[in-house]
């Protein structure tokens, strides 16, 4: 396995973008670092951890993906992927709280961010980046997360957790371009934070409504049965889910 490890750097995310820029990158490369300065998040939040005790890293993965319309099977895949090592590592209550992040008994363990390029030559590389709390103990400025080392209560190997996630990616993406991507899609669905509950949303105009999560559309929309039984469907930036 190709990894990068650095000491330090604002975003692996960065780092890995930045290299493909410069150079011929292989396939599955992984860039990961001990210090994560200015960590993003989805839609310009920021993901912070505390330096030496967590995952943070990015995998380039080249061309998974057969069309570019069918962009939201990746996320699908990456969090199946990463709720599978996590079920291995004997984690309760995994979920996957649309669009991708990773529950753990209702907190958040987990974020994705996978952002995709395209090529002039029809060729989408995506870096898909991951923050996974591990050993960290202290969350006072985040009182929706927690760690694996919380859970257990016990330390864990980072460094052979990272080798699980990327080899359980790679041979979930062999599965991809064989085009099982049902068996992703209903492993997604399956684990869905709050599908089928009735819970509480706010729209992107700070209206609240009650509706009940229906499931995720192939673009990657969710799907929420609304209380006159209507079903909407609203993207990332336009619902917010009151948990
Ligand atoms: N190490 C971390 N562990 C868990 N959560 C984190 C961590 N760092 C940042 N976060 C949270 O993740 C959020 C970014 O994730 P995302 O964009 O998916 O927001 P969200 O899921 O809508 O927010 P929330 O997690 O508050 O429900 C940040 O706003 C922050 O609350
Ligand atoms: O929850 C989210 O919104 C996504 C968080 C993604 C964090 C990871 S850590 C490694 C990679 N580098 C970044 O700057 N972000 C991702």
């Amino acid at each position: 396995m190709n990894i990068i490890k650095l000491d330090a750097t604002p975003s692996t995310n960065d780092f890995l973008k930045a290299l493909l820029t410069k150079q011929f990158v292989e396939n599955f490369t992984v860039v990961t670092t001990e210090n994560q300065t200015s960590g993003r998040g989805q839609m310009g939040s920021v993901w912070e951890v505390e330096s030496g005790k967590n995952l943070t890293f990015s995998v380039l993965v080249k061309d998974s993906l057969l069309e570019i319309h069918a962009i939201f099977h990746l996320n699908v895949l990456v969090a199946v992927s990463l709720s599978e090592v996590l079920e291995q590592l004997k984690i309760p209550y995994v979920a996957i709280k649309w669009p991708n992040d990773i529950l753990a008994d209702n907190k958040k363990i987990s974020g994705i961010l996978i952002e995709n390029s395209l090529k002039s030559d029809g060729e989408i590389i995506s870096v898909v980046g991951i923050g996974l709390n591990v050993n960290q103990k202290n969350f006072d400025n985040l009182p929706k997360a927690s760690s694996l080392s919380v859970i257990l209560n016990r330390e864990l190997d980072k460094d052979a957790i990272l080798v699980a996630i990327v080899e359980r990616l790679k041979c979930n993406i062999a599965l991809l371009q064989n085009k099982e991507y049902d068996l992703f899609w209903s492993k997604y669905s399956q684990k869905l934070f709050k599908k089928g509950v009735p819970m509480p949303f706010e729209d992107n105009v700070g209206v609240r409504f009650m509706g009940i999560i229906q499931g995720v559309t192939a673009n990657g929309k969710l799907e929420v049965m609304l209380e006159d039984d209507s079903v909407k469907t609203f993207d990332i930036k336009e619902i917010q889910m009151l948990y």
